[in-house]
């Protein structure tokens, strides 16, 4: 590896470097590749890279790749940590704008989802409320927005974001994307066939706005933005990094700026959340056990949650439970509901 370390002072990669520096301050600096690739190290854990103005960008597209918004989903990040290094190395160019984040260094350091607070709720502006106001996590969210925004306000290619995560539970999916709800938007077929080759073979589509980073930048830069589940929680170290190959290769492929493998797009299974689960507080109950695999499916009447006030029994369709977790504050998402997307519907 001839990595330039004024990026990384003395570490020995990007990951490294963010984990070594998670409670400093660290200042802009960048470097140059030999093949004319400028790498900026914008803020910790957060890199732009900019190919030479006369390199063709063949997708005629702009990335945006976020990992590590939740510390202890430690795959993606070395995924995501793993193609840099190939292109600090040399093995490819980079054909194409990318901005690369990773997200709460200091909750990667501690292993924890988060510090204070779970900080794929504050995007979309939500870090400016009062309850959140001072928070690191509400300063990073605000930050990560900032440089998002001034990077998408730079090109006029198409913008894209992928954010990567991996699932607390076990899942009867084991890989599933999420699709941010923006007023009459359809999902193109295009990013099937991304989600495709990068061996996610399940949608969700969401049905209303929310505060998570891929809200923000569908909603706010007009991105493509999808979340992505690519297996479960584990620590660095323990993931079986063969299980994410297929976003490995898909990612590396966009960033070279080559053209896209054929794909079947029906092969994707598409549903949709019908039901968003919030802790109602003192009174709530969840009926779901803390065990169950996300895509556990549900009958007409049972029960999925009640309080002094409600009672949720699933209706004629049954219904399938996706990030069941109970361990959340008042007026936070316990879980979602969702069923199969019928063709009328598509
Ligand atoms: O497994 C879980 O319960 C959570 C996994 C996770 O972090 N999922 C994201 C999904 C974001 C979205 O709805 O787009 C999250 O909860 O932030
Ligand atoms: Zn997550």
């Amino acid at each position: 590896m001839t990595i330039d370390h004024t990026l990384f002072d003395a570490a020995s990669d990007w990951l490294e470097h963010t984990l070594e520096h998670a409670a400093k301050d660290v200042s802009e600096t960048h470097t140059q590749l030999a093949d004319g690739t400028r790498i900026t190290r914008k803020a910790l854990g957060v890199l732009e890279v900019t190919p030479p103005a006369d390199r063709p960008n063949p997708n005629a597209e702009t990335l945006i790749i976020s990992a590590g918004v939740h510390g202890n989903e430690t795959a993606p990040i070395e995924v995501l940590n793993g193609l840099v290094n190939e292109l600090l190395n040399g093995e490819w160019h980079a054909a194409c704008p990318m901005l690369l984040i990773l997200g709460n260094p200091a909750a990667m350091i501690k292993g924890d989802r988060f510090v204070d607070a779970n900080m794929n709720r504050l995007f979309h502006g939500a870090h400016r409320k009062a309850e959140y106001q001072g928070l690191p996590e509400a300063v990073r969210a605000q930050q990560l927005e900032e440089f998002c925004r001034d990077f998408a306000g730079r090109y006029t290619g198409a913008l894209n974001h992928y954010d990567l995560h991996t699932a607390i539970r076990p899942s009867q999916r084991e890989k599933f994307a999420l699709y941010p709800f923006v007023e009459g938007r359809q999902v193109p077929a295009d990013q099937c066939d991304f989600l495709l080759e990068a061996d996610v073979e399940t949608l969700l589509l969401q049905h209303k706005e929310g505060t998570t980073f891929s809200s923000f930048s569908s909603s706010e830069l007009g991105a493509e933005s999808f979340t992505i589940e690519l297996g479960k929680v584990r620590p660095f170290g323990q993931n079986d990094l063969s299980r994410f190959t297929g976003i490995r290769d898909a990612l590396r492929r966009r960033f070279r700026g080559h053209p896209a493998p054929a794909q079947a797009s029906d092969r994707i299974t598409v549903f949709k959340v019908v039901y968003e689960i919030l802790n109602t507080g003192d009174s709530f109950e969840f009926h779901i056990p803390d065990d169950v695999a996300n895509f556990t499916a549900y009958g007409t009447g049972e029960v999925i949650w009640e309080d002094k006030d409600t009672r949720y029994t699933v209706g004629d369709i049954p219904e399938s439970i996706v990030f069941p977790n109970r361990q959340v504050p008042v007026g936070q998402r316990v879980g979602l509901l969702i069923r199969p997307l019928q063709r009328d519907e598509a």
